[in-house]
């Protein structure tokens, strides 16, 4: 079984390379003797990089490209962001591990200021998530957002051009890359609620191909699929993705799964939320009953304003 050879199909990204190379250390740890190699490709969505995700089809152009390299089988798993996998998998392929969670929190990042608190009125903060963006001018609504797309390393790029007064990153890519002295402080969850998925690696393969779901056991972390299977059954219930203004994060608190869930109005001035706990055996359906409580305030209104500029994903 060790003599077969595993491709790794992943994005150019400096992320994407380190989150395949994670995946490809922890496999010939696991599995001495296993030859591991990586397969980079273009997604469309890095073509794209500088257009907003929201107008060009959503976060699954990041994805399409790998998926059919495995279709193809031109490649064995593809490793992913949770926070960038759709609900839905075409047929043939499936999640069939996900990591170690790292650190699930936002990051705030600035040369200037130490935290949000200090950022003088109107100062200008970069991020193109609606999510922060929705909770950022709700707590703050002197801030300024402005646009601000391109991998970790463009983005920091930017920030010291002196285009922002701060950004918002996900810590975890940041921790990743090395850059992790370059959060001025970490956004607790309280004040700025994770993507569902954030900070956590999946890997997605063929569903017939048992033999590679066996090799990749040894790299599943129960308790983060756990909360992200929670996380995502919020998402899909919504019909949302990366880009929507919805937010979810899950604490495991014993056998019991805390799940808290927020939608925002992009604009901000409203954010709804709701929190659930129950046993972690049901995961996804505590996912979908916050989803509901969330639509029964509202939700559906927000969504419906963003889907309706955006379309759906
Ligand atoms: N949206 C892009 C993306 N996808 C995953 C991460 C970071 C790491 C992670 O959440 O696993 C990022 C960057 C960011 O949001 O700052």
């Amino acid at each position: 079984m060790s003599s077969r050879e595993i491709r790794i199909a992943t994005r150019k990204s400096a992320l994407a390379l380190w989150q395949a190379e994670y995946v490809k250390a922890r496999l010939e740890q696991a599995h001495p003797g296993l030859t591991v190699s990586l397969v980079p490709m273009v997604s469309r969505g890095d073509k794209l990089l500088d257009s907003p995700l929201s107008k060009i089809g959503g976060k699954g152009l990041f994805v399409k490209e790998l998926e059919t390299a495995l279709l193809e089988n031109e490649a064995d798993i593809a490793v992913h962001s949770m926070k960038d996998v759709p609900m839905d998998f075409p047929q043939g392929l499936g999640l069939y591990c996900i990591c170690e969670r790292e650190d699930p929190r936002d990051a705030f990042v600035s040369n200037t200021y130490a935290s949000l608190d200090e950022l003088p009125q109107g100062s200008i903060v970069g991020t193109s998530s609606l999510r922060r963006q929705a909770q950022l001018l709700t707590r703050r609504p002197d801030l300024q957002i402005r646009f601000l797309r391109g991998n970790v390393n463009t983005r920091l790029a930017k920030l010291d051009a002196g285009e922002y007064d701060a950004i918002i990153l996900a810590a975890a890519g940041l921790i990743r890359l090395g850059f992790e002295e370059r959060i001025t402080s970490a956004i607790n969850v309280e004040d700025s609620l994770p993507a569902g998925g954030q900070g956590a690696v999946g890997i997605e393969c063929r569903t017939a191909d048992l033999e590679i779901q066996a090799l990749l056991k040894p790299l599943d972390h129960q308790p983060t699929e756990v909360r992200v299977t929670a996380e995502r059954a919020l998402n899909k219930h919504l019909n949302g993705g990366c880009q929507v203004p919805i937010a979810c994060y899950a604490v495991l608190e014993g056998d019991n799964l805390w799940l808290r869930g927020l939608v925002g109005d992009p604009d901000g001035g409203l954010l709804l939320t709701a929190e659930t706990r129950g046993p972690q055996t049901e995961a996804a359906s505590l996912g979908v009953q916050v989803a509901e409580e969330l639509l029964a305030k509202g939700a559906g209104a927000i969504l419906q304003k963003v889907y309706g500029e955006a379309g759906p994903q």
